[in-house]
């Protein structure tokens, strides 16, 4: 399979935002007050921090971000960008990290509670959080680390190149906005987090293969990392594109994706060129925190080296919905975790 050539993934300045000294300090300030308010110890127990009056402080406290950081979050909600990525750096974490997890979990996040109120009051500005009791046990902010012996999974534990993908494509609730914030970079600094827009890719299909990923002829299989669903667990029909022409959005999966007959399976592989050629990316350092808009973009990640030494690369993942009452049926009352699917096997 084609790997990405990390020459050819484009820059992102014009899609970053970097706080000044005096903006992460205002940023520090206000994340340290909220951090207080934060249940610790004991924040690996997801349902400490899944609590709607906590959720609500944040965001009331989140208006007191820097102007030009709570700016760039409001416009992005609203009207996106070009490449459908947003990227800040030097968002304020806490000073002393714990080693990175080996078991892919910290088990007490009480160090970094200025990180997780950071990131917390950041997706604020997007929208509400989403979690998933199918993924990493519904945490609302979760670690994405390297895991030994999973090297080679085509997930967020792997460090073999992660195909490009739409956030949980298959899942009906899928987060409009995914964010990554950097604890820790790779040893190499070579892992590439990359995006590719929809809008800039859109140019270079022929118009036969628009009409038919507008069509529904593509399945997703869950992702491995979707606990308690069976591998052979796939999603209803779906098109790739939907929306409006210029403008649409976009599901699609390099990995995990199946295409209904040839021309489907032609349409993917086009797209999929089209996406290597409009690459953006960064080697996320310490301090970034990176926005997808998942329905306009999709993501993956060059390969690195991880060393398990506890220094390894570690990222902490928070998602966001526009509107999380749509997924009322799917979530108890208060709770933003939405319950785990009902297995859905292919007919
Ligand atoms: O490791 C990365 O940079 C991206 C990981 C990813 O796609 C995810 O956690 O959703
Ligand atoms: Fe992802």
């Amino acid at each position: 399979m084609l790997t990405y050539q990390e020459s050819a993934i484009g820059g992102v300045e014009e899609v970053t935002l970097e706080l000044t000294a005096q903006e992460t300090e205002q940023f520090r300030k206000v994340a340290a007050e909220m951090a207080d308010g934060l249940p610790h110890p004991g924040l690996a127990n997801p349902a400490l921090l899944d609590d709607s009056d906590l959720l609500a402080d944040i965001e009331l406290a989140a208006r007191w971000l820097p102007p030009r950081l709570a700016r760039a979050l409001s416009r992005f909600r609203k009207a996106g960008n070009a490449h459908g990525t947003l990227i800040v750096r030097n968002v304020p974490i806490d000073d002393d990290l714990p080693p990175t997890p080996a078991e892919g979990v910290v088990p007490d996040w009480s160090r970094l509670s200025l990180a997780t109120a950071a990131q917390l009051a950041t997706v604020s500005w997007l929208g509400d959080v989403i979690a998933y009791a199918d993924e990493k046990s519904g945490r609302l902010v979760q670690d994405i680390v390297p895991v030994k012996g999973a090297e080679r999974r085509q997930e967020n534990s792997g460090s073999v190149m992660l195909e490009l993908h739409t956030e949980d494509g298959f899942h009906p609730f899928k987060p409009d906005f995914v964010t990554l914030l950097c604890l820790r970079a790779d040893h190499e600094r070579r892992a590439f987090t990359m995006s590719g827009a929809i809008t800039q890719a859109l140019p270079r299909l022929s118009a036969e293969c628009v009409s038919v990923l507008r069509r529904p002829l593509f399945r997703i299989r869950h992702s491995s990392s979707f606990g308690g669903t069976g591998t052979d667990d796939v999603s209803t029909p779906l098109p790739v594109l939907s929306g409006p022409d210029a403008e649409p959005e976009l599901i699609a999966d390099f990995h995990a994706m199946e295409a209904d007959g040839e021309s489907a399976a032609r349409a993917l592989d086009e797209l999929r060129d089209a996406m290597t050629s409009v690459l953006v990316g960064t080697v996320l350092d310490v301090g970034d925190l990176i926005v997808v808009d998942n329905r306009a973009a999709v993501h993956g990640r060059t390969d690195f080296q991880p060393r398990y030494d506890g220094q390894d690369r570690w990222l902490r993942r928070c998602f966001a919905v526009c509107d999380l009452r749509l997924s009322r049926g799917l979530r108890a009352a208060g709770s933003h975790v939405c319950e785990p699917l009902p297995p859905r096997s292919r007919p």
